[in-house]
């Protein structure tokens, strides 16, 4: 009987993700073998897992290992494991499309990269897997069959857009792929990957800690473990070479960059267990999308249990990467379990001290570093301010902001303490969506000629963790767009206090008018003390919402009544005192109200906002501008 061979299609994204595997200028090729040793050792991890939980699946767990087979005279490489295979429609659903999340936005940045370089790096920032193969063979075969089932399936291609499928009746349980491997090019970083010695050599250098054995054929006719099989969390870090971890990150973490920090963790005594975790150099692309998952994967006394272990990191250290082996969990613990667990609930704690007191520790120790740190992940670190609240101290001292103190480089909240102005009690912010805007915006004017200085906070998160935390090291946080502000000193506020009084007398029923005029839109007009060369500005009660965060919450379709804001005007300004004239001396004068209008829509736009009725903005702004010609 002949078995129909079907060709199918790659979905657009793989093709596309193929392509540049076949032309890769992509220089370390020998990393494709690493992708195929991990997807076999995660293979086997499975089986031995789906083994335990179901007793009746009838798969072979006896001798569980990786095979590397070399033929010279053929130019074939085969990875042969005998873990839990794939059936047809996974091997269609897995291998001839790529559901990572952003992937798209992965291959946009990839086509605008400027030179080989920059795509290299963003290559190697998403991992490309099993079409790595690509890199060294013209044609790729793989062999299949899903433990307990009796069918196999094999896939053939070439990458160029098709590949074929086929069933097989005498597929042995476990995957084999067979790379027909392209000319030998070393000037092309193509070695001779039919060379069973560079191919230990390749082993060796990124597989050595995989916990199932890796067979070679040795000299004779015996098969020879070329890894250790040492799990490197249960070694001592003197044992372990910065490479060893280093490939070990990129193992678990499927990045093909070195991380940023190793993190290790060995607790003894009643509960045992044992952490190696790592910070990475760059975010993931779905650090920030709805589908992202966690980092540490659990293994109990070195057995893997599961990837992205929720249980043992919060939603803020998502990007935490690593392994967590604890000795005294049943192998049989499920999600559910887990979340109920308390030595789980304490080792959670205690890794989430430990990565944040790295982080701080690198602060001092390696600045730079910290700085990579925190531009990649500071967005997510800043949302554990709102989630944990055991550790807000340690994550406000970790934290760096973006400030009117340095243009380029962001401060942490210390050293911005360290700077406070003798007898300035608030820690000044101004949030809003752009530093341009809020370093132009009007509340800005008083701070900046008193010389405070001010954070300046752009990120969404920071407009949610503002309202939530009451203060750092004693200083209120303090928005320079909320309430009053009072930057003078007692002795300047009692040289001033007659004229003030005087002023307020001046401005009483102007302010009064105006607060009637404009009711629609604020809920109070006043005099300010933040503004030099502005003639007015708008701000919040302290517990008002922002505008920015009013946006949000529209945007996510939540129910808001209109806020109003106050309308401060600046007694100093020309415009101010005119209007204050004019009032006086005509109050009917419809004309003003429009004035007024205007004066309220100017405060609106030059603090990067937006007005109701534009046309009727421009209208009334073009009305008086002809009038001065
Ligand atoms: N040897 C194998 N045995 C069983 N399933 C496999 C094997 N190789 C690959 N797969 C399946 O195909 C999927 C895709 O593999 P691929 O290497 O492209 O990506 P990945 O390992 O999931 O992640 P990454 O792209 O980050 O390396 C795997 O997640 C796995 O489910």
């Amino acid at each position: 009987m002949t078995t129909p061979i079907e060709t199918l299609e790659f979905q657009s994204e793989a093709r596309q993700l193929l392509q540049l595997m076949i032309h890769s200028i992509y220089s370390n090729k020998d990393t494709f073998l690493r992708e195929l040793v991990s997807n076999a050792s995660d293979a086997l991890d499975k089986l031995r897992l789906e083994s335990y939980r179901d007793k009746d699946l009838g798969a072979d767990t006896s001798d569980l290992h990786i095979t590397i087979e070399t033929d010279p005279a053929e130019r074939t490489l085969t990875v042969r494991d005998n873990g839990i295979g794939m059936t047809r429609d996974e091997v269609v659903a897995l291998i001839g499309t790529i559901a990572k999340s952003g992937t798209a936005d992965f291959l946009t940045k990839l086509k605008e990269a400027k030179d080989a370089a920059a795509s290299q790096d963003l290559i190697g920032q998403f991992g490309v897997g099993f079409y790595a193969s690509f890199m060294v063979a013209d044609k790729v075969t793989l062999v299949t069959r899903k433990a307990g089932t009796s069918e196999g399936v094999r896939w053939e291609s070439t990458g160029e857009g098709t590949y074929t499928i086929q069933p097989v009746e005498d597929a042995p349980q476990g995957t084999a792929v067979t790379l027909h491997l392209k000319p030998e090019d070393t000037d092309d970083h193509l070695y001779d990957y039919t060379s069973a010695a560079k191919i230990r050599e390749i082993v060796k250098r990124y597989s050595d800690f995989i916990t199932w054995p890796i067979r070679m054929q040795g000299e004779g006719d015996e098969a020879e473990t070329v890894n250790s099989m040492k799990a490197l969390w249960a070694r001592s870090s003197s044992e372990v070479s910065e490479d060893e971890y280093h490939e070990f990150y990129k193992h678990i973490s499927h990045d093909w960059q070195d991380p940023l920090e190793t993190i290790r963790l060995q607790a003894e005594g009643t509960f045992e267990y044992q952490a190696l975790l790592f910070l990475p150099s760059r975010a993931p692309m779905d650090l920030f999308l709805r589908e992202r998952k966690r980092g540490v994967q659990l293994y109990v006394k070195r057995v893997f249990i599961m990837d992205d272990c929720e249980s043992l990191v919060p939603e803020y250290l998502r990007f935490v990467k690593g392994v967590v082996d604890a000795q005294d969990l049943s192998l049989n613990v499920s999600r559910e379990i887990l979340q109920q667990d308390r030595q789980i609930q304490l080792i959670r704690r205690r890794l989430v001290k430990k990565v944040l007191s790295t982080v701080k520790t690198m602060m001092t120790a390696d600045a730079e570093k910290y700085a990579t740190f925190w531009r990649e992940f500071g967005r997510a670190v800043k949302e554990g301010l709102l989630d944990d609240f055991e550790n807000r101290e340690a994550i406000l001292e970790i934290a760096s902001f973006a400030s009117t103190h340095d243009a380029e480089k962001p401060t942490s909240l210390r050293d911005y303490v360290s700077r406070m102005k003798e007898g300035q009690e608030h820690i000044y912010y101004m949030t809003g969506e752009s530093r341009s805007a809020i370093e132009n915006s009007p509340h800005m004017e008083a701070f900046r000629a008193k010389g405070y200085e001010v954070l300046v906070l752009t990120d969404p998160i920071d407009e949610m963790w503002v309202d939530a935390v009451p203060a750092f090291d004693g200083k209120q946080f303090q928005s320079i767009a909320k309430g009053q502000v009072d930057l003078e000193s007692e002795e300047d506020k009692k040289a001033t206090e007659v004229a003030r009084e005087q002023q307020k007398k001046d401005f009483e029923s102007l302010l009064t008018w105006m607060a009637k005029a404009l009711d629609e839109d604020v809920k109070e007009v006043r005099l300010s003390s933040r503004l030099t060369t502005s003639p007015a500005c708008i701000v919040g009660d302290t517990h008002d919402l922002t505008p920015t965060l009013e946006k949000m919450y529209r945007a996510m379709g939540q129910e808001l009544p209109p806020i109003k804001r106050i309308l401060e005007l600046n007694p100093d300004h020309a415009l101010v005192k005119g209007l204050r004239e004019a009032h006086a001396s005509r109050p009917d004068d419809e004309g003003l109200a429009e004035t007024a209008e205007l004066l309220y829509g100017m405060a609106l736009l030059a603090e990067g906002g937006e007005l109701a009725d534009p046309s009727r903005f421009i209208k009334l702004l073009a009305g008086r501008l002809e009038k001065t010609l």
